[in-house]
């Protein structure tokens, strides 16, 4: 799967991942009338919208992109009925045959670890039979339990050909709180970078490894040093757009083979048919501004990279 995303990348010119984090406000009013015309004003309704639009984004993109990463708590907030657009999101991406990222942030003791990653990128046993209850391409995965919280995440990536991406550093304006910690004079950031390198060497595909990070776009300095820290890893880069950062901010997230870095737009490219530079779209045609602004990040990131040359 980590090779598949790096020819994927290759292939759209667009290491990018849009990320699918529907919220009610962002949906137009003609889908938000019609799911609820159909299931009253529901979690069942709420969970239709969110699927009917993310449907429309997906199709409007999915040529152009490789990866999307949907974000659970979005779904969850609707409880079950949520969840079912959660999976329903999952299993149309795969449709279209686009890598998915599910953006579940978990990790926990070893055996609780287990069952997280089983549900997300493995497969349940139920007597005889075997399911694949989420089943997204990779996870993200909170490291702040340690070895033994990752590992049963590693274990089942091992089986299935899947991945995870780690939190390393947190593209929020509090991350540093803990993050930024210095311990026998270096950021926990860096030693955490160095345990997802030394887990990555454990589970490599061709000339990436299964174990990615997440270092936000936010902190280009420190993803420069996070570069060079995990050279094997692929880096999920949240933060570009809604959270300020731009196309020259990540150049340094990339690897001289001008991989080894995915970069995520929620905001920015779901709901791109509320800024001013895509309000000509309107809200009917909210899939086509997204398109738009998916065009718009890719030229910026690779207008950035190509200066760098
Ligand atoms: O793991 C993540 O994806 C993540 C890590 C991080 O440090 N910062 C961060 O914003 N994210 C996620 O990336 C997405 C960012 O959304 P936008 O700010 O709308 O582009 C959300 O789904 C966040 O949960």
């Amino acid at each position: 799967m980590i090779q598949k995303l790096a020819d994927k990348i290759k292939k759209t010119h667009a290491p990018i991942c849009v990320g699918l984090d529907p919220m009610l406000n962002y949906i137009p009013e003609h889908i938000l009338k019609k799911a609820f015309a159909e299931y009253g004003e529901t979690l069942e309704g709420a969970a239709e919208a969110i699927w009917q639009y993310n449907k429309g984004i997906i199709d409007a993109t999915y040529d152009l992109i490789p990866s999307v990463k949907p974000q659970i708590a979005m779904y969850e907030q609707f409880g079950i009925e949520g969840l079912k657009a959660f999976k329903k999101t999952v299993d149309y991406c795969h449709e279209k045959d686009l890598i998915v990222i599910g953006d579940v942030k978990r990790g926990d003791i070893g055996s609780t670890s287990a069952a997280y990653a089983t549900g997300h990128l493995g497969k349940v046993t139920v007597g005889s039979k075997t399911y694949a209850a989420f089943d997204e391409d990779f996870a993200t995965v909170n490291p702040y339990l340690g070895t033994d919280g990752i590992k049963p995440f590693i274990d089942v990536c091992k089986e299935e050909k899947k991945g995870i991406f780690i939190l390393v550093k947190t593209s929020n304006p509090s991350s540093g709180e803990f993050q930024d910690r210095l311990i026998d004079g270096r950021p926990l950031y860096e030693w955490v970078g160095e345990k997802v390198a030394e887990w990555g060497a454990d589970h490599m595909g061709d000339t990436y490894s299964y174990v990615g990070a997440v270092v936000g776009a936010t902190y280009p300095e420190m993803g420069k040093v996070l570069r060079k820290v995990m050279p094997k890893s692929f880096i999920l880069v949240p933060g570009y757009g809604a959270q300020g950062g731009k196309g020259a901010d990540l150049v340094h997230f990339f690897n001289e083979d001008g991989l080894g870095a995915v970069v995520n737009s929620s905001r920015g490219i779901i709901a791109a048919y509320k800024q001013e530079k895509y309000a000509k779209f309107g809200s009917e045609n909210y899939a086509d501004a997204s398109r738009a602004a998916v065009e718009d990040m890719i030229a910026d990131i690779d207008g950035a990279l190509n200066a760098v040359k």
